[in-house]
């Protein structure tokens, strides 16, 4: 019923959006509409405002489509091309109903012909089966004078079968029914879901509907499923296991299910409802890190000890100034640090009372190109009582890719109440899922909601009985083990790129680099670079300087790395991958005998992460282009001249140069030095800039009365008096 009300209100906005693109821009706008065209707009009802007054209503009268054709004059075959009589509309049908109007090049050249290709990204429209959908944001064609194009599939079964793998990414991910485009439902009368709403053509900017039919109706009755088939529920026999350390956990219980790929890692102080300490998290860090690597697992369950909680955040008696501390005698906030873990792992992850499922990349273990999955069960509740998933808590099942809740879930976060925020993924993952409207409300007013009202929100992915929980967990872990490995870490990754920045740019560039390994052209390449290059005698050229931080104790310190010192002037190299080193580095001091460059495109390499994406940011992209293209060298006063390093000096007083630099950082405020770092990285780096800036943000504010006041009122169990602190204007 919801999903036909949802149908109901796509083809509405639909249809509105439609209205709205034909007339926003008066220039293609049809002036030819009679009234009795008007059959589509309610102005009248709902809808009666100076709004509509003023751009009225629009007809949905099928125009006549007249078969047209490119400057070419060839036919085309694999598609139909037509524009409206009379109306600034062109139709583009994949012709190919046979194949399910699957594409082949040629399909894709007629379609290029026609501007419809190159960003296929869209965001999720639906469409009847009859109606056409509309999607993309208003664009303009001023040479063909065409203001909007409807891109359609021949035939009653498929709109496209494939084969671009970026539009595919969410739900081949899942591969859960999914056709050609996307069966949302497996009830009868099966609606499609369509991800082309959006085809941006490059130097062409046109609006471009998508319309989208299927007739199937029943249950999965096509090749897809009979293929694929269905997968267990059944709860695997868990076995202990630990780390290469041998050290026992304490505040986890880390499990292998037996002759299967899933890990099992659960939170163990239901005492304190599974909250945190800094140790908890270590032996967190620990258990994922054994589930990344180890290559007989697939995925990895996280659960939470008890009946009661999946993790009520950080240990709140353990909260000082400085963050929490248990064993060690200053504070830290690690917890962001398994965050970024997570976040980046490359293996799925689940969860029970809520379930959590996400894919963990990691670019350590990619040497086999392993796809584990990890599945996290944060807390099995054995009867109705609320599992939490709050504070902290609350803001690691958000991280996570995939979160399945018990129909007993209750999510929410807590901060403002107790003296803290979450300015990292805890906001600009909690935006992105919710939006913005609905993280604010979360975040200001810190309410708990309902596993049902999490659903609705887009907070989770699905609820089920508390009693199916572990069961329907499980099998979302199957479906996903049984996809390619590969496919699913390159799509965990290019689903984080956009809002990761460079790290997220970073994540998906290695596995770039990872694929292009196994490929024959590195193979052949490696061959020559054997052959022919010397054992390179290196002689130290550059210094470096990067200033370390560190979440632990608060400390500045001044790392000083001195790569290599020449004794005589040999050029002294900063090439390849080391030459991406010298980059990431905060500050680069070169000798006068420096030489920088990239080399991979010789080798059969590239560094398509932060060697790409923080080199264009220092010199620029016409130069990183440059640079990597031809990979040619460049001297340190050619590096300095671009920006890519600080300043020369002559070799004999390097090393007194650097160190006076150092001193000159070190006499400064640590916590100056501190947030001016992840700040200066913070707009490039997306949500893993927005976390560390975030982060540092909290651990000031930990060091505060106001933060303070929260802490103690939790311990004394009383509400916080936050009146005494200023509204600052
Ligand atoms: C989770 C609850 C809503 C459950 O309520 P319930 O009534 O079921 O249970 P009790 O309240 O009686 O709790 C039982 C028992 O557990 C102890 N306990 C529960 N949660 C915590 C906790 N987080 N820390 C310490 N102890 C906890 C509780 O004191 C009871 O002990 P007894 O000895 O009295 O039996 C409810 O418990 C609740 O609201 N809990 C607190 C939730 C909370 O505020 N969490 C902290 C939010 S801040 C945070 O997590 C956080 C951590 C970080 O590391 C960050 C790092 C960087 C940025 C931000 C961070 C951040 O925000």
């Amino acid at each position: 019923m919801a999903t036909e009300n949802r149908e109901k209100d796509m083809s509405a906005v639909a249809r509105r959006f439609a209205a709205v693109i034909n007339h926003l821009n008066p220039m293609f706008a049809q002036p030819h509409l009679g009234s009795n065209d008007i059959s589509l707009s309610k102005c009248s009802g709902s809808m009666n405002d100076s709004y509509h007054r003023i751009h009225g209503e629009v007809s949905d009268k099928i125009p006549v489509w007249n078969v047209a054709c490119d400057e070419t004059g060839v036919e085309f075959t694999d598609i139909i091309y037509e524009k409206a009589e009379g109306e600034a509309i062109a139709k583009i049908t994949i012709n190919r109903p046979e194949g399910r109007n699957a594409s082949r090049p040629h399909t894709i050249k007629e379609l290029i012909t026609k501007g419809l290709v190159s960003q296929w990204y869209s965001s999720c429209v639906r469409s009847s089966p009859t109606k056409m959908v509309v999607g993309s944001s208003p664009a303009y064609d001023m040479a063909i004078g065409v203001s909007s194009r409807v891109c359609k599939g021949k035939g009653a079964i498929a709109f496209w079968a494939g084969p671009n793998l970026v539009v595919w990414a969410r739900y081949a991910f899942w591969a859960r029914g999914h056709v050609a485009t996307n069966c949302r439902s497996k009830k009868s009368s099966m609606k499609i879901t369509n991800r082309f709403d959006q085809f941006v053509p490059v130097g062409k900017r046109l609006p471009v509907l998508a319309g989208v039919r299927c007739e199937l109706s029943g249950s999965m009755n096509d090749s897809y499923h009979r293929i694929h088939g269905e997968v267990s529920d059944k709860i695997p026999v868990w076995n202990v296991a630990c780390d290469e350390t041998g050290v026992e956990f304490t505040d986890i219980i880390y499990e292998k299910a037996e002759g299967e790929a899933i890990a099992k890692i659960t939170i163990n102080r239901p005492e304190r409802r599974n909250a945190f300490r800094p140790h908890t998290i270590k032996e967190l860090i620990r258990a994922f890190n054994d589930a990344r690597d180890d290559s007989s697992i697939g995925v990895i369950i996280l659960t939470g000890k008890g009946t009661k909680a999946f993790c009520s955040g950080g240990d709140q008696t353990l909260r000082s100034g400085d963050g929490y501390a248990d064993f060690e005698n200053f504070g830290r906030l690690n917890v962001l640090d398994l965050q970024v873990q997570m976040r980046r792992l490359p293996k799925p992850v689940i969860a029970m009372v809520i379930f959590v499922i996400y894919t963990c990349q990691s670019l350590l273990s990619s040497v086999n190109c392993d796809m584990r999955m990890v599945q996290v069960k944060f807390c099995v509740a054995s009867n109705k009582v609320a599992g939490y998933a709050v504070g902290g808590g609350h803001v690691l099942h958000m991280v996570c890719d995939l979160t399945i809740a018990a129909d007993n879930a209750v999510f929410g976060q807590t901060g403002p109440k107790v003296g803290s925020f979450d300015a990292g993924y805890g906001s600009s993952i909690m935006s992105r899922l919710v939006g913005p409207k609905k993280a604010r409300e979360m975040w200001f007013l810190a309410r708990f909601y309902t596993a049902q009202e999490a659903e609705k929100m887009g907070l989770i992915n699905t609820v089920v009985p508390l009693e199916k929980l572990e069961q329907e967990t499980v099998k979302w872990c199957r479906e996903i083990i049984r996809n390619s490995p590969t496919a699913i870490r390159v799509l965990k990754s290019s689903l984080n790129a956009v809002d990761d920045g460079h790290a997220g740019h970073q994540e998906l560039g290695g596995n770039a680099t990872l694929i292009f390994y196994g490929t024959e052209e590195v193979f052949r390449n490696k061959l020559v670079q054997m052959r022919r290059l010397p054992k390179p005698v290196i002689a130290m050229v550059i210094f470096v300087i990067y200033t370390y931080q560190s979440l632990l104790n608060c400390d500045m310190g001044m790392v000083q790395v001195k790569v290599c010192v020449a004794s005589n002037k040999v050029a002294g190299y900063a090439v390849g991958g080391g030459h991406v080193l010298h980059m990431v580095c905060d500050l680069t001091i070169a000798a006068d005998n420096a030489v920088f460059g990239q080399t991979g495109p010789k080798v059969g390499s590239f560094d398509a992460g932060y060697g790409s994406s923080i080199m264009s940011r220092l010199v620029g992209p016409k130069k990183a282009r440059e640079m990597w293209f031809l990979a040619r060298f460049y001297t340190a006063q050619e590096a300095e001249k671009m920006g890519l390093i600080n300043t020369v000096v002559p070799l004999e007083k390097l090393e007194q140069e650097t160190v006076k630099w150092c001193r000159e950082i070190i006499r400064n405020s640590p916590t100056a030095i501190r947030v001016l770092k992840s700040s200066l990285n913070a707009v490039d780096d997306g949500h893993a800039g927005h976390q560390e800036l975030g982060g540092n943000a909290t651990l000031i504010f930990y060091g505060t009365e106001e933060g303070n006041e929260g802490k103690t009122a939790y311990m004394e169990r009383r509400p916080p008096n936050f009146s005494k602190f200023p509204r600052r204007p």
